[in-house]
């Protein structure tokens, strides 16, 4: 309750009208039903009783009957829209603002999680939340309004039948419920956690399906597929038999109830203390209660589970990585950075997890000068960009863009100055215009073809129909190459004034790339560039060519970093 109140509260308390009217909508078609099923069996009882006379008054109820059931139909139907928008609209923002803090992780952060566990989260554990509101709060705020309400009409007429039904509601709809959410409290928790299990191998087994071919290893991956469905269904299936368990004595206590209302019924008749209308109609009333009591069971059969999803939910937003860009953007937002300027890195130090990659390491980069970073893998290149781009936290030290530290710059503002090509940079479903305009969607047909010649991709473009031509899912349509040529074609476009290229040219043939690094002065024009290769480097790329070891760069000798063989560099 307390977790999904710390995800729900912030909304239900900005949208407390329509929350409070779904529960109102709620009760007042409980108590259409009650009331029809009361009047009704007062009045077939009083109908029956009276025979022919006419001394008894046909119209009265048979109107009341009428306006009950009208009632009912048109509160149940408004319950129902009311109360899924409520639903609905709730899953929304907890899927949108988690969303949202997701996007605000560090890469390194999001390595925590796998994809498909970051799916589950987002989509199934945040549905689960729906049985709380629907199937908790609404029938036990039902159950405690009508039900105190009828056991009072009932004390009035026969007070040992009003406790009676009181004590039968409170253990139908109190305890009962209560003894059930802890009896698959565990249950609930290894539903949510295999559901996850399922979508992370599925997910994974998609990614990796032509390796798992080729390595003939997919008997394995079904075998494990097989072994989270099977651990999904049986946590499903003690859920199911708790459920149906706590069902079964649900109704046995309503069957008692029933006795027990029926016996103090005639003996109140017999000894004429209740008419025979009345008791007929309060029975029936007493019966129309058990509608509310059915949803409790079922969630309160969920409750382990949405609680599981609440906890998954609340790891993923209250996680450090939300807290510290939350920290971070409070901080100092608001920073003005110059469109030109040095890029200096200063005593920078970064570690992952622990493992010092950086250190000590000093940077000046003019404005319009372009370096290349070599150096051996695993050295910390990636990392040093990263740092750049503030997505990489500093253990110590300072990076300043014409002299403004740059953590106290937003992000958006942060990325109008720095473009990152880095060695991942994915191609979006969509066509090939739609992948470019991502970084400029101003740009003209005209300027996405230039970009399309500078990356030496335009011929194949042509080829495959244009600016419109389908990417596929992950550019699927595209070879590896072409993939990395479109991705920098992106970059190109920016109109940042500072470009970090990781591995530009990974996947190109030598001629292309060659190529590719001769243009790149007349490309990148008075823009700071730096470079991060294996590649050896034709003469006069860059100005200056440094060597990344021990955590810190090394100048290189001039024309080092066309001469050294690139497998030493790797
Ligand atoms: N998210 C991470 N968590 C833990 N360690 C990491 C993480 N990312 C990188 N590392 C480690 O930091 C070191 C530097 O990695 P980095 O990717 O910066 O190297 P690199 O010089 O760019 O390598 P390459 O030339 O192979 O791309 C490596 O030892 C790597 O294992």
């Amino acid at each position: 309750m307390k977790l999904w109140w710390q995800l729900a509260g912030p909304w239900i308390k900005q949208h407390w009208r329509i929350s409070l009217l779904a529960l109102c909508l709620a009760l007042s078609t409980v108590f259409a039903g009650v009331g029809l099923l009361t009047v009704s069996g007062w009045f077939l009882t009083g109908a029956f009783l009276a025979g022919s006379s006419l001394a008894f008054n046909l119209f009265v109820p048979s109107a009341l009957v009428r306006g009950l059931s009208m009632w009912r139909i048109a509160s149940r139907y408004a319950e129902r829209v009311c109360g899924h928008m409520v639903t609905l609209d709730l899953q929304a923002e907890i899927r949108t603002g988690s969303f949202a803090r997701l996007a605000a992780f560090k890469p390194a952060q999001l390595a925590h999680y796998r994809d498909g566990d970051l799916l589950a989260r987002l989509i199934n554990d945040i549905e689960r939340l729906d049985t709380f509101f629907l199937l908790i709060i609404t029938p036990i705020f039902t159950a405690i309004i009508a039900g105190g309400f009828f056991s009072l009409l009932m004390g009035v007429a026969l007070p040992l039948a009003g406790w009676i039904l009181l004590l039968v509601l409170c253990l139908a709809a109190g305890v009962l419920p209560y003894l059930l959410a802890r009896k698959t409290a565990v249950a609930g928790l290894e539903v949510q956690a295999a559901n996850a299990e399922l979508r992370a191998l599925a997910h994974e087994a998609i990614d990796a399906h032509t390796d798992l071919l080729v390595f003939g290893v997919t008997l394995a991956a079904q075998e494990q597929f097989d072994r989270a469905g099977l651990r999904l269904a049986k946590a499903q299936q003690k859920v199911a038999q708790a459920g149906s368990f706590g069902t079964l004595i649900q109704q046995l206590l309503m069957g008692t109830l029933v006795l027990a209302l029926l016996w103090l019924g005639a003996n109140a008749q017999a000894q004429q203390e209740l008419s025979a209308p009345v008791w007929v109609g309060l029975l029936l009333g007493s019966m129309g209660l058990f509608e509310i009591l059915s949803p409790i069971m079922r969630g309160a059969a969920g409750l382990g589970a949405v609680e599981a999803a609440a906890r998954r939910i609340q790891d993923l937003t209250a996680s450090p990585a939300a807290n510290t860009q939350a920290k971070a953007g409070q901080a100092q937002p608001t920073a003005i950075l110059p469109a030109t300027g040095p890029l200096h890195l200063q005593d920078v130090c970064v570690a992952h997890e622990n493992q010092t990659v950086l250190s000590q390491l000093d940077l000046y980069v003019d404005h319009g000068q372009r370096i290349a970073i070599r150096g051996p893998s695993g050295t910390g290149k990636t990392t040093l960009l990263m740092a750049i781009m503030q997505v990489q936290p500093l253990t110590s030290g300072t990076i300043t863009y014409g002299g403004v530290h740059l953590n106290t710059v937003n992000s958006p503002l942060l990325y109008q100055r720095m473009a990152l090509l880095s060695q991942h940079s994915p191609v979006f479903m969509g066509t090939i215009r739609h992948n470019l305009l991502l970084a400029d969607p101003q740009a003209t047909d005209e300027r996405l073809w230039e970009v399309l010649h500078q990356v030496h991709l335009a011929s194949h473009i042509e080829q495959i129909g244009g600016l419109d031509a389908w990417t596929g899912e992950g550019g699927n349509t595209l070879s590896t190459g072409q993939i990395r040529r479109l991705c920098l074609a992106r970059v190109l476009l920016s109109r940042a004034s500072v470009w970090l290229l990781d591995e530009p040219t990974a996947g190109l043939d030598k001629t292309t790339a060659d190529a590719w690094f001769t243009n790149l002065q007349q490309v990148a024009k008075d823009r700071t560039v730096i470079i991060v290769t294996h590649a050896n480097l034709p003469k006069g790329v860059v100005d200056e060519s440094f060597i990344l070891a021990g955590g810190r760069l090394h100048l290189e000798r001039h024309n080092e970093a066309e001469e050294k063989p690139q497998e030493e560099l790797i």
